[in-house]
């Protein structure tokens, strides 16, 4: 299976917007393995919105709350399966976004970076560009090789923030994918267009 898992130094970092850059760059398949909050667009219909030629997928599980994954399962009465969490099989590039960050459970017993090593793709670690993201990055990074996840690279996210960037890619020793400035608009066209002159990505 060829592919990229999308996670980040938190929730709420641009992920989605990554992986939408990125689904629409390799015409992949998107999988958001589960959507925790299911009021206004969900992760998987905002990928649909901003990568036209993606092929999105049914998320396994989809939980009404905005929280953490194993929370709101808890809340909905729903039992999070392994057997579920599966990588979906598709002729596509898949592209596989988590819930958040690295450490975030989908059960108590069920990290997301124990779902990663097992799926073995490279990870891109998304990281906000603003003050704190030194400390967060580094950190992902130490946890990801602690467990043998491979590490695709980082890819920023937000304004330019040299000294930071530079300070994750140094001490991290970490390929830097490059940053994706702040839209405005966002749309498809402006992220393929930002996507395509800013992010250097092995395939
Ligand atoms: N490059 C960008 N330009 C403009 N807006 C952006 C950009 N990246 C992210 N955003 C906006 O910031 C918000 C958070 O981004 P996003 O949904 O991608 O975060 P996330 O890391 O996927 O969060 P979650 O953990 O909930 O999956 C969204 O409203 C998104 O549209
Ligand atoms: C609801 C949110 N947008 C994400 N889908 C889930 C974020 C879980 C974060 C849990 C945590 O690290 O405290
Ligand atoms: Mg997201």
């Amino acid at each position: 299976m060829k592919g990229f898992i999308v996670t980040g130094t938190d929730t709420d970092v641009g992920k989605t917007v990554f992986a939408a850059g990125l689904a629409q760059a390799l015409r992949a398949s998107y999988w958001k393995p589960a959507q925790s909050g299911l009021e206004g667009e969900t992760d998987s219909q905002a990928v649909s919105r901003l990568a036209p030629d993606a092929d999105v997928l049914p998320e396994a599980y989809r939980l009404a709350t905005p929280c953490s994954p194993h929370e709101a399962a808890r809340i909905d009465g729903v039992e999070v399966e392994d057997g579920a969490l599966e990588l979906p099989a598709t002729d596509r590039p898949l592209v596989v976004e988590g819930a958040g960050g690295l450490l975030v459970p989908y059960r108590k017993d069920l990290l997301a970076a124990d779902l990663f090593a097992r799926w073995g793709l490279p990870a891109v670690v998304v990281a906000r560009t603003r003050l704190g993201t030194i400390n967060h990055t580094l950190l992902t990074l130490e946890a990801m090789r602690a467990r043998g996840i491979p590490i695709a690279g980082v890819a920023f996210s937000g304004d330019a923030e040299p000294v930071a960037e530079s300070a994750i890619v140094e001490i991290g020793n970490v390929p830097n994918l490059g940053r994706l400035p702040v839209l405005d608009p966002l749309n498809a066209q402006t992220l393929a267009d930002a996507f395509a002159q800013s992010i250097r990505l092995d395939r």
